[in-house]
């Protein structure tokens, strides 16, 4: 659940003539200032969607086609979350002689300018220089178990797993949202950190899917290459490899043609930081999974 504020009237002119300034720049410039904003914006998303800080539940976050910053603010329970706000807001604004009074919609308004002025500060001085943002890659042949790798980190973990954008209209089985979104536009390319066109059908992922700790992407080698090549600067990339016996995955119903594609795939292991032999139980599979995850996440 979202909430949208239009708050471009609000905004002090100089900031939003400063916060257009350096987005031009940054688009001018290389990856490296965009990676900046991206990663700030990444790093806010991730504390609005996992903690109940108020100066978290707003951020320059969208901007319209003049490059005016719109406010944004995202919570789970919108409810409890309000709750929470208002809470907050309370012990924020009763500072001193300040009385403590119900929080109108216009002192709301007037405190959600104050952070946003105080976060595109921020953006605009960062204080010191941004971590790269965490990728791990999962790679295997068909049927290997990344999907169901990448699911347990997923319900378990909390992470952020990117769903794919495709094209392609659903098959019987797909599910919106877990196999893939489907989606019939392709936003242009430099909104893009992957991009596979297969039978006449887009495949894509963007760039605002890559936030929090450690973004987790079931890809193939060929996009794995692409992303390194592309974004290897930008993103700090973590690759895992994972494998499973022909036997068992014809046991698993992955059909002969998928099986013999596989053969001729150039999938070795000392390409990839981690390799997990998924041949056992699946347990096993999600115990090695969520150790990587973590090894990386906390790397
Ligand atoms: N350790 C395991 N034990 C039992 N079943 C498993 C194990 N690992 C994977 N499977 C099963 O194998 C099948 C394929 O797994 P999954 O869909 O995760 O593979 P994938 O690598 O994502 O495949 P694809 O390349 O088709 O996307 C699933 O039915 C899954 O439940």
């Amino acid at each position: 659940m979202s909430f949208l504020i239009d708050i471009r009237e609000e905004l002090d002119g100089q900031v939003q003539e400063q916060l257009r300034k350096f987005r031009l720049e940054c688009a001018g410039t290389s990856y490296r200032g965009w990676y900046r904003i991206q990663a700030a914006i990444a790093k806010a998303r991730d504390l609005t969607i996992y903690h109940d800080k108020i100066e978290n539940f707003i951020m320059p976050n969208l901007f319209d086609e003049n490059g005016d910053a719109i406010a944004w603010y995202h919570w789970r329970d919108p409810q409890q979350v309000q709750v929470n706000m208002i809470k907050r807001n309370l012990q924020i604004s009763s500072k001193g002689s300040r009385k403590r009074g119900r929080v109108t919609p216009t002192r709301l308004k007037m405190l959600m300018k104050e952070i946003l002025n105080y976060r595109i500060e921020q953006y605009l001085n960062p204080q010191t220089d941004m971590e790269k943002l965490k990728i791990m890659c999962i790679v295997g042949g068909s049927g290997c178990g990344k999907t169901l790798a990448s699911l347990h980190l997923k319900y378990h973990k909390e992470a952020n797993v990117i769903c794919s954008f495709t094209t392609r209209p659903p098959r019987p089985t797909e599910v919106e949202g877990r196999d893939h979104h489907f989606i019939d536009i392709v936003p242009d390319k430099t909104e893009l950190i992957a991009y596979a066109h297969f039978g006449g059908y887009y495949y894509y992922a963007t760039k605002w899917q890559v936030f929090g700790p450690c973004t987790v992407y079931v890809i193939d080698e060929k996009g794995l290459e692409n992303l390194r090549n592309d974004f290897g600067e930008v993103y700090d990339i973590h690759t895992v490899l994972i494998k499973r016996d022909k036997a068992l995955r014809r046991k698993s119903g992955i059909d002969e043609t998928r099986l013999r594609r596989d053969e001729r795939r150039n999938l070795n292991d000392e390409d990839y930081d981690y390799v997990i032999v998924n041949n056992g139980k699946k347990a096993e599979l999600f115990k090695e999974i969520e150790r990587i995850y973590e090894e990386i996440k906390n790397k």
